[in-house]
């Protein structure tokens, strides 16, 4: 068996409390900057990083001399935003070593469930993915307060694995990989080298945490997985101290357990847009766009468009018909209805001039764009 990293050109690594905090005792700024060191390799090797780093609150637990995790939620979240700048500190440190600038993305689950804003989260990953630098995740915890009960960051890893549609996501924790129990508890637990993600007999193995610090357990890893596989990213679960662990599985080498996703990416990404059968509006290509999408594989852009039915806006599915009505494609659309009516049989270079800003020369980019 090879490890599917080798394959895969875009990879969410998750670091989780439980390691990056070295069991509470503040941030492991050698464990840190040993994953910096291998991200560092893998972008050498073309693929592209995101990281989501749990942490925040046990540093800043450390930092504000709490010697026990507070239950009052506001204190959590204090130490979690006190925290924070302890993190983004020590991974802009850990990657400036090696040439490579890092951004702090703080999102909530919320963020990702609204269309606007998930576009956005995504046009923000992918851009900055495009300009070389490592995005750095983790949870807006000053503003909610069921995740920060939970903190549970491997939710999060898999939402952002379908956001910007990775091929992987790897879980680093404690553990060597997913056992047929937890290995705290039964001596005689073994490792799980290879399932499906989504095999439904996994969550019976996979119990709550074992250490202090971490919370989510071995159940949200499986559950991420299965998450993640949604939008047909695989998943690995492996142990970060492992030696050169990313480097290992970037060349192929199986370590941990591996998850796999049942489904390839683009069918996963191309069901769920179909399955998206409300659209909340349409719009009308001319002769010229509509070749333009079937034939060549190309953007739809406003200069194409001669008429739109219906209310929208930025980030729903809109479907597009052709001058006889008929459903050709379907998509996420970068402008409202509304904006679309100014722009259209315009090019998309006086967008500019007639809206006063730009979220993208495309009407809908050919990635959120899926033909009927
Ligand atoms: N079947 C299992 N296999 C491996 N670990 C398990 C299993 N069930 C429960 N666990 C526990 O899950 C813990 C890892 O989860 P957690 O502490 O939340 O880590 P993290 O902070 O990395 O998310 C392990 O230390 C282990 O005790
Ligand atoms: N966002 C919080 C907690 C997230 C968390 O602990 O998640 P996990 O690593 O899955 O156990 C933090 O940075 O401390």
């Amino acid at each position: 068996m090879k490890s599917v990293i080798q394959q895969a050109s875009r990879i969410i690594v998750k670091v989780g409390s439980s390691l990056v905090t070295n069991e509470g005792r503040g941030l492991d700024h050698s464990a840190i900057a040993r994953w910096a060191a291998q991200i560092a390799s893998l972008r050498a090797l073309g693929k592209e990083v995101v990281l989501v780093s749990s942490g925040a609150i046990a540093e800043g637990m450390l930092r504000l001399q709490f010697s026990a995790r507070p239950t009052d939620i506001h204190e959590l979240q204090a130490c979690a935003a006190v925290g924070q700048m302890g993190l983004a500190q020590i991974y802009e440190t850990s990657f400036r070593a090696h040439g490579i600038g890092t951004a702090q993305v703080l999102l909530t689950h919320a963020d990702l469930a609204d269309r606007e804003r998930y576009l956005n989260a995504r046009s923000t990953l992918t851009t900055l993915l495009r300009l070389g630098v490592v995005p750095i995740i983790n949870e807006n915890d000053t503003v909610v307060t069921d995740e920060i009960k939970f903190g549970d960051n491997d939710t999060l890893g898999a939402l952002v694995a379908n956001l910007i549609e990775a091929d992987a996501l790897v879980i680093l924790t404690d553990q060597r990989g997913l056992y047929s129990a937890d290995p705290r508890k039964d001596p005689a637990a073994y490792l799980i080298e290879e399932a499906q993600a989504g095999d439904e007999s996994l969550e019976a193995m996979a119990g709550g945490a074992g250490s202090s610090i971490g919370r989510g357990g071995m159940l949200t890893k499986v559950l991420a997985a299965k998450r993640a596989a949604r939008s047909g990213a695989h998943t690995v679960i492996a142990w970060g101290r492992e030696e050169d662990a990313l480097v290992r599985l970037a060349q192929g080498e199986p370590i941990g357990t591996q998850l796999t996703a049942p489904t390839a990416r683009l069918t996963a990404r191309r069901q769920w847009m179909v399955d998206h059968l409300h659209t909340s509006g349409e719009v009308v290509l001319d002769a010229g766009a509509v070749q333009k999408l079937t034939q060549e594989g190309k953007s739809l852009l406003p200069i194409g468009v001669i008429a739109v039915n219906g209310k929208f806006r930025r980030g729903e599915v809109i479907t597009c018909l052709d001058e006889s009505g008929k459903a050709i494609a379907r998509g996420l659309t970068n402008y409202t209805g509304s904006e679309v009516r100014r722009i259209m049989r315009h090019s998309s270079s006086e967008i500019e001039a007639i809206l006063g800003y730009v979220e993208g020369p495309e009407l809908i980019h050919r990635d959120n764009l899926v033909l009927l």
